[in-house]
């Protein structure tokens, strides 16, 4: 039995339930015949994946669907083995470069060369290129975006690249100037409701209009993040209700847990106690920026205005740290630190603040 995320999920661009013209746009790109590589660039959840896959269906038909696990061996100069798990079909193969850390560069060298090097990977297509789909290319390092730019320079006669990001920003120039940007905006709320109400009617249960509304909301605008809301709230009732409550991921509880407990006490113990708990979180690949993210929207609540700025500036710059460097972890403990000692000198002045109005009395 699959999530309702995977078993809705469209395979086929006219089936795609939003971004109509963006459909037709790549309709005819394949239509075409050939095309530049692509950089799709949106959002988290806003349906990029899926219409990368509806792309690659629409030219090479059924046989994509046809996924294969396989990891690869490379050695680095250095003689240091790494292990990189890529998904292929016989017309495509998808990696994410940047699961192998500081070693992206000489995985991108490595498994470009080898694909536009191997003339067996598209036998039984009329097309004389082989496409290669690379995910968070924008979390690549810098190194590892040049050695891109020239791997796609040398086999652009044999192989299109479709790279995949959420934002363009980290992106070098020259590889954005190099391919087809395609922006997948979110979809709207309406959108999003709109789909959930269809997967409920599949699934032969009744969605109240205004659960899926709050759903919608509550999802900031990812649709993977509805669909799984949505599923969340069938399996906790059954029928639902528009008043029911829409239960969080255990992960972002988790955090909102972790971001209570740095509020409730600022001291080296409980610094400690907030490390594992971001080590637990690690532990289930939830990205680091991610944790930051939702930490602080948590932690900002309980500050006042002035010190909402400072903490969001000092967010900034751990995160930034974070991209740097190559232990996410210290950056955000050193963020956690700086939030604590901050948040106590604030409480401190408020404290200081309260006892000057006492004695006026
Ligand atoms: N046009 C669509 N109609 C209905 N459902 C869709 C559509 N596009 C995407 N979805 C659903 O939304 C989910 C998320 O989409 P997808 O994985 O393509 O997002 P993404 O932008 O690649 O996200 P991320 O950047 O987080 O990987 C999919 O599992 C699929 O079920």
């Amino acid at each position: 039995m699959s999530l309702w995320v995977d078993k809705y999920r469209p395979t086929q661009l006219h089936k795609l339930d939003y971004h109509h013209a963006l459909s037709s746009q790549l309709k005819r790109l394949v239509d075409s015949g050939d095309f530049p590589h692509l950089l799709f660039f949106g959002p988290s959840g806003a349906g990029k994946k899926t219409r990368i896959m509806c792309t690659l269906r629409e030219m090479y038909g059924v046989g994509v669907e046809r996924l294969r696990i396989e990891n690869i061996n490379i050695q680095t100069p250095s003689n240091k083995k790494i292990e990189l798990t890529t998904i292929n079909s016989n017309h495509h193969i998808e990696f994410n470069p940047s699961d192998a850390g500081i070693y992206d560069r000489v995985v991108v060298q490595e498994v470009l060369k080898n694909i536009a090097q191997m003339h067996t990977l598209d036998t039984g297509s009329q097309r004389g290129f082989k496409v290669v789909v690379l995910n968070e290319v924008d979390k690549l390092t810098r190194e590892a975006q040049h050695s891109l730019r020239r791997t796609m320079e040398k086999y652009s006669s044999n192989c299109r690249l479709i790279l995949c990001c959420n934002s363009t920003g980290k992106v070098i120039s020259p590889i954005r100037s190099r391919c087809l940007g395609i922006r997948v905006p979110a979809p709207s709320h309406e959108e999003i409701s709109r789909i959930l109400h269809y997967v409920c009617k599949k699934e032969g249960v009744v969605l109240p209009t205004e659960l899926s509304g709050r759903i919608a909301e509550m999802s900031r605008r990812n649709l993977r993040r509805a669909l799984l809301m949505v599923e969340a709230c069938r399996v906790q009732q059954h029928p639902m209700s528009p008043e029911q409550s829409i239960p969080l991921p255990d992960w972002e509880q988790y955090i909102k847990q972790t971001a209570d407990l740095i509020l409730m006490e600022q001291s080296p113990k409980q610094l400690l106690e907030v490390r594992s708990r971001v080590y637990e979180l690690m532990a289930h690949v939830i990205p680091a920026d991610v944790i930051m993210k939702y930490l602080l929207e948590e932690l900002v609540k309980s500050c006042d205005g002035s010190m909402k700025a400072e903490v969001i500036t000092a967010a900034a710059e751990f995160e930034h740290r974070i991209h740097l460097g190559s232990k996410p972890i210290f950056h955000i403990e050193a963020f956690v630190a700086k939030f604590m000692s901050m948040y106590k000198r604030f409480l401190e002045e408020g404290l200081g603040n309260l006892q000057d109005i006492e004695m006026d009395f």
